[in-house]
């Protein structure tokens, strides 16, 4: 469904050329919900962005739906980009624009006439429960309502993935838990595939069926739920491995296989 090969993204002049991400390859299942954790600066958000190509990669291929889409010109992309949904931390909604505007905006962008955009846009409200908002104004709702607008916009035009950019950072911990069981009834419901970067690992372990770990433009460490079990709760003085497979002093035979650094090297 979605593979990063050998991808990479530099910023900076030449003289002073930085690696966000380097080098990373990177396979995510259709019906996936794929979570990306680190420390700051990590290159979490760069290489999301390069899934939808609002970065493009310096080296390497991405493949969405059996698309090449570093190789497709713009104007192919954009039909491409239709099937990949993104919702961001700030929401990122026309504040001059209704609930029911904003989400008509990415149907009128994808060129869907008229006539069908309005039954579309009360589905998508309907989705997210708030078709009783159709009319107002993005300043009038709650952080969680507004997400749930811009996951509406998101879905309007049938994506077959969602990517999501801090999705619940902004919000207060009673609106990340609507928000988090929206993302999987999106992904149960519709199929949609998902992948989502945060920093906080309870989100991963209530959502995410695989994980992997970013340290300096590189994934450092994968695991998946079926493989590994993720432990109950969180405790956030641990390293990255231990947060998700709990203290695993006797235990480590899990992930140790699959991964490529040390515990002390991922802890932040
Ligand atoms: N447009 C840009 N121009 C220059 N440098 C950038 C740009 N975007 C990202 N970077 C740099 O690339 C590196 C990775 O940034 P990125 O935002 O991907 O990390 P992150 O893991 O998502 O961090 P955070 O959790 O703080 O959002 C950082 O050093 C950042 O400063």
């Amino acid at each position: 469904m979605i593979t990063l090969q050998g991808v990479s993204k530099y910023f900076g002049g030449t003289d002073r050329r930085q690696a966000a991400v380097e080098e990373v390859t990177l396979h995510i299942e259709a019906g996936d919900i794929h979570g990306i954790v680190g420390s700051s600066g990590a290159g979490k958000s760069t290489l999301l962005r390069m899934i939808n190509m609002l970065e493009r990669p310096d080296q390497g291929t991405v493949t969405v739906n059996g698309e090449r889409l570093n190789e497709l010109p713009e104007r192919r992309l954009r039909p491409a980009r239709q099937q990949i949904g993104m919702i961001f931390q700030q929401f990122n909604l026309l504040h001059n624009r209704t609930v029911g505007g904003n989400v008509a905006a990415s149907l009128e962008l994808a060129g869907v006439p008229r006539s069908r955009r309005q039954q579309r846009v009360r589905e998508c409200l309907e989705q997210v429960g708030l078709l009783d908002k159709l009319n107002e104004y993005p300043a009038q709702l709650s952080g969680g309502q507004k997400q749930r607008v811009a996951i509406a916009r998101a879905i309007a035009n049938h994506p077959r993935v969602l990517l999501c950019d801090e999705p619940t950072s902004a919000l207060d911990p009673r609106s990340t838990s609507g928000i988090l069981e929206l993302l999987q009834q999106i992904n149960e419901q519709l199929g949609v595939t998902i992948v989502i970067v945060t920093h906080e690992m309870d989100v991963v372990k209530r959502l995410c069926s695989t994980v992997s770990v970013m340290e300096h433009g590189r994934i450092t460490e994968s695991y998946s739920r079926e493989h590994d079990s993720f432990a109950p709760a969180p405790d956030y003085t641990l390293s990255y491995r231990e947060q998700l497979l709990g203290r695993t002093d006797n235990n480590h035979s899990g992930a140790s296989g699959r991964s490529a650094a040390s515990q002390n090297e991922v802890n932040e």
